[in-house]
């Protein structure tokens, strides 16, 4: 089932206006044959050696077979659970593929010491360790690796039976792997991280943990000459024009989920699509809701609404305003990254890199080395800490008065991010914020936990234009867990994290508040608080 497009309204007028264009520029079929041009001379050096996503289905057929031979020898020894440690490109694609095949991943994209503990000390025995990242050097990986690490050894488990490395060639973490004797997979270093999930990055931890992946690829293989022709038919021309080319350009896209059987979609289109075009001022915020969500009732101008359905029948009916997007997992995969691709041309940036990404690393480095004192909150209500800038919170003396000032400072086009620093697998009831933020700002409003957010919607908020307010949640619950050989915690580092971002953000002029919570009954408070 190859992707479909459907729209009405000004996405359907936005594609009536750009696909002859596209089509006349020959853009598919450069794009195809990797024409690293088509970005301008800025993103031409860059553009050259990004473009290996086109033949990552070609390039990937031989993995099929390995990955079948290590999974059934891993199975022949008792391991049965599949642990993926990674950030971002490196983790999102599996736990799409995984979720949608009905397969069990445990993703630790983690850095919250009790989220980390509940992954790292179960179930050893059954369990081998995917450790997957592009550089080689992200710290979140690095940091998970050391404890799988340490609790294999602990436990008399040789790690080198255990952890399966995926990265780019000549990178530390591969050098790193040889030596230690681990199983190693080496991917293309022409696929940049979010445009890697059919590379090895997807492939190896969801066909270990039993995903079809020889399925995804001819999904993805069946995509490629619809993607590739100059032709008004053409669903990555036909996405691209929508979500890119409205006028006045809706630049809001809610993602929701009704009735597609893929699961979990919309977390990595939001990767793919805020790291891509979140930057220069500019860029596309994708908004990831649930069917009820706020947005969806009467979106406001500036949002373009993309339902994910079941199939081309369904859209038949697009409902007024909007885009329906249905097709199987591969073929949707390939027609984003080729939309967002052509995308990021129609916006005049250059969709292959993150220049913000690496402020909100630096400013935590930067506070992992220097230690200052903990800024003391400005009140705390219920057990709950509140910090932010002066003006904003002067007289504030409650949570919700907090909140309310700073969802009454989002502009008139802006939006509303919430970004909770927490244990996702203990407190899930905390994306239910979300939903309140948005139906009492009436903005869209992005929720991501820390640090995963970091590596997807992060380059938006930073690099995009200046008209999100951050809404911070962070945790000072006690337990601890050490890091071997390393001079931090994962305490100090989830925390490093969101106070370097929080700097980052207020550094770029952009309205933070940051509540804290020691305990369940200060976040029970701060959910009570915003009702
Ligand atoms: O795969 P890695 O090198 O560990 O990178 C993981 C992630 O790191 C950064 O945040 C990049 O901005 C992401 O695009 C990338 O997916």
């Amino acid at each position: 089932m190859t992707a479909t497009v459907g729209a009405r309204g000004p996405a359907a007028e936005a594609i009536a206006r750009h696909v002859p264009t596209l089509v006349e520029q020959l853009v598919a079929s450069r794009l195809t044959a990797g024409d690293p041009t088509l970005w301008g001379p800025a993103a031409e050096a860059e553009a050259s050696v990004r473009l290996g996503w086109i033949n990552a289905v070609g390039v990937s057929r031989p993995l099929v077979d390995e990955i079948r031979q290590l999974r059934e020898e891993l199975a022949a020894r008792g391991i049965t659970r599949i642990v993926l440690c990674g950030m971002g490109g490196s983790s999102l694609a599996p736990e799409v593929i995984t979720a949608t095949a009905g397969v069990p991943l445990v993703v630790l994209d983690a850095t919250d010491p009790h989220q980390v503990r509940g992954v790292v000390e179960k179930d050893l025995a059954s369990t081998a360790v995917v450790v997957s990242s592009k550089s080689g050097s992200t710290v979140e990986t690095d940091s998970q690796k050391r404890a799988f690490e340490a609790a294999f050894a602990a436990a008399g488990i040789d790690p080198a039976e255990r952890i399966i490395v995926v990265t780019d060639p000549g990178s530390p973490l591969e050098q790193a792997s040889r030596a230690a004797g681990y199983r190693v997979f080496t991917a293309d270093p022409t696929v940049g991280g979010r445009y890697s999930a059919l590379t090895a990055f997807g492939l190896v931890p969801s066909g270990l943990a039993g995903a079809d992946i020889a399925e995804l690829l001819d999904e993805a293989d069946a995509a490629l000459a619809p993607l590739s022709i100059d032709s008004p038919s053409n669903p990555g021309l036909q996405l691209a024009a929508a979500i890119a080319g409205t006028e006045p350009r809706r630049d809001k896209l809610v993602l929701v989920a009704d009735g597609t059987h893929v699961v979990g979609l919309g977390d990595w289109v939001e990767q793919l699509i805020a790291e891509s075009t979140g930057k220069d001022g500019t860029g596309i915020l994708p908004v990831v809701v649930g069917i009820d969500a706020p947005e969806l009732v009467s979106p406001a101008p500036d949002v373009q609404v993309v339902r994910l359905v079941a199939d081309a029948r369904a859209t038949e009916e697009v409902a007024e305003g909007e885009i329906e997007l249905s097709g199987s997992l591969g073929s949707l995969m390939m027609t984003w990254e080729y939309a967002t691709a052509i995308a990021g041309m129609m916006l005049g940036i250059n969709p292959f890199d993150q220049p913000d990404v690496e402020s909100a690393k630096v400013a935590a480095r930067g506070l992992l080395d220097a230690r200052p004192e903990p800024v003391a909150p400005l009140f705390v209500d219920g057990g709950v800490g509140v910090a932010g800038p002066q003006p904003l919170l002067e007289g504030a003396t409650t949570v919700s008065e907090a909140v309310d000032r700073l969802l009454a400072a989002v502009p008139a086009d802006g939006y509303v991010a919430v970004q909770a620093y927490l244990d996702r697998t203990a407190h899930p009831e905390l994306e239910a914020v979300r939903h309140r933020i948005a139906a009492a700002s009436g903005r869209p409003t992005t929720f991501g936990w820390g640090p995963r957010f970091l590596h997807s919607t992060g380059q938006y908020h930073k690099g995009g234009p200046a008209h999100g307010v951050f809404l911070q949640i962070v945790s000072t619950a006690e337990g601890d867990l050490e890091i071997a050989d390393r001079p931090f915690t994962f305490g100090q580092l989830i925390a490093a994290q969101a106070a370097g971002d929080a700097r980052v953000l207020a550094d770029h002029g952009r309205p933070v508040v940051t509540l804290t919570v020691a305990d369940a009954s200060a976040i029970a408070a701060l959910i009570t608080a915003l009702a």
